[in-house]
């Protein structure tokens, strides 16, 4: 296609020692309920079955509104470019309990949705983690599209799911659909992204507990139909090893979960937009935080307000992935050619493959160092001092000596 390639197996397989499984899983009847992407460890399976990477046609229609195109002409060539589109990993593939596995509650940003991250999702679960990639919804409408249930009232108007992933369990539940909301002309930009980054964070706090409540063994109503038997993940995670990561919007999401609650031991912030935060919250964050950007996204305001969170006490490291832009890091960047991915800005200069394996090396590395994890992650230590010819320590971006 005019992408160059079929983008069917395009996301690349974890490296790690484990087989990776994913599920989804909504809790609760209402738009404040909790949605997320699952991924884990799994026991091998002859033929798995890869899920859809965008799971519903209504992704697409979410994805035009937040760029501004049309619904009609966008869905097909977005339904034409990535329908086909697979995660590589195995769809409710039974859980491979080995041990207590750490948990890592990952935030998407901008426009996006759950499973747009799943490179990095499968990567971290092939590794030995528990992954939650969750759906922000709610009033917060920061993702490109998303859905939750209603008990609907009138009888009869049963809408079939969009998507055979989101059969509900009870037949008197209506899927109702919500799409990103742009900014109105003239409305302040600040107090509704500093109300969603609490929402976010309030919702990536939920999604911990729904992970407690499995580990304890208590039952977890999954309003969608999905055969993925969770009680199989009882007691099963090490829930003192738990981070918090996200992407942009996703990456102050992070910073205000770690103000918020200490069962998230440290965070990593992938090309954070700091916007959104308030620095009243600054000092209350204690936790190692590890700032991995982009070479193009950052500018001064934002890196200045990065620095804001440098601590002598508390671990705060950052380092810059030369080549890469702020679409290096959710899986578009695998899915064009070469020509088209940089017209789009969704590749850098750098080999997406390369600029990812060095995030994710260096996340493993900063994971081990502040989980306080017995394995061979500390090979990478050297990636987060920026030690790489494809890394900066750091930042690229100079700040103007009157400005500190
Ligand atoms: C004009 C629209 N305007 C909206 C406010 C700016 C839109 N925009 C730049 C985009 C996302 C882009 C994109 C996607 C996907 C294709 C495709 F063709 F491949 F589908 C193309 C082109 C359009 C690059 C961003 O917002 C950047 N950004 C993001 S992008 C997160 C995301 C969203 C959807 C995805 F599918 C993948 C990734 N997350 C944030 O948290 C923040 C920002 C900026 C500040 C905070």
């Amino acid at each position: 296609d005019i992408f160059g390639h079929n983008n069917t197996l395009s996301i690349p397989p974890g490296k790690g020692p484990h087989q990776v499984g994913c599920t989804d899983l909504m809790v609760g009847r209402t738009v404040h309920g909790t949605f997320l992407r699952l991924y884990y460890p799994c026991q091998a399976s002859e033929n798995p079955q890869l899920p859809d990477w965008v799971p519903c046609r209504e992704y697409f229609n979410g994805l035009a509104d937040f760029m501004k195109m049309n619904r009609a002409l966008s869905e097909r060539i977005f339904n034409y470019l990535f329908g086909s589109c697979k995660i590589p990993a195995a769809w409710n593939a039974s859980f491979k309990p080995d041990g207590k596995y750490p948990v890592i509650i990952f935030s998407h940003g901008l426009g996006a949705f759950r499973t747009l991250y799943s490179a990095i999702c499968v990567e971290l679960a092939s590794q030995g983690f528990i992954v939650a990639a969750v759906e922000h919804r709610c009033l917060d409408e920061s993702a490109s599209a998303t859905f939750y249930f209603r008990e609907h009232a009138e009888p009869g108007t049963k809408k079939h799911p969009s998507c055979d992933i989101a059969k509900p369990l009870s037949d008197n539940l209506e899927e109702v659909w919500m799409y990103y909301r742009p900014l109105k002309p003239g409305e302040n930009e600040f107090p509704l992204r500093n109300k969603q980054v609490k929402q976010r964070a309030d919702e990536c706090i939920r999604a911990l507990d729904i992970l407690f409540d499995i580990n304890s063994g208590k039952s977890v109503e999954n309003v969608l139909q999905c055969d993925f038997d969770l009680s199989t993940m009882e007691n099963s995670m090490d829930l003192c090893r738990i981070a918090i990561m996200g992407h942009s919007f996703g990456g102050a999401t992070v910073i205000e979960c770690l103000c918020k609650d200490v069962k998230f031991k440290c965070g990593v912030a992938l090309d954070t937009w700091m916007f959104p935060l308030d620095e009243e919250i600054f000092p209350g964050v204690k936790q190692p935080i590890f700032f991995i950007n982009s070479e193009k996204f950052q500018w001064i305001g934002n890196i200045i307000r990065m620095k804001k969170l440098d601590s002598a006490i508390f671990p705060r490291k950052m380092i810059t992935i030369k080549g890469t832009v702020h679409q290096s890091f959710p899986d578009f960047t695998f899915l064009t050619g070469n020509w088209i991915g940089r017209l789009m800005k969704l590749k850098g200069e750098i080999d997406p493959h390369i600029a990812l394996d060095l995030s994710n090396k260096a996340t493993l590395a900063f994971l081990q160092r502040h989980l306080n994890m017995d394995i061979d992650f500390n090979q990478w230590d050297a990636l987060i001092d920026g030690k790489d010819d494809n890394l900066i320590p750091g930042t690229n971006i100079t700040i103007p000596q009157s400005s500190i």
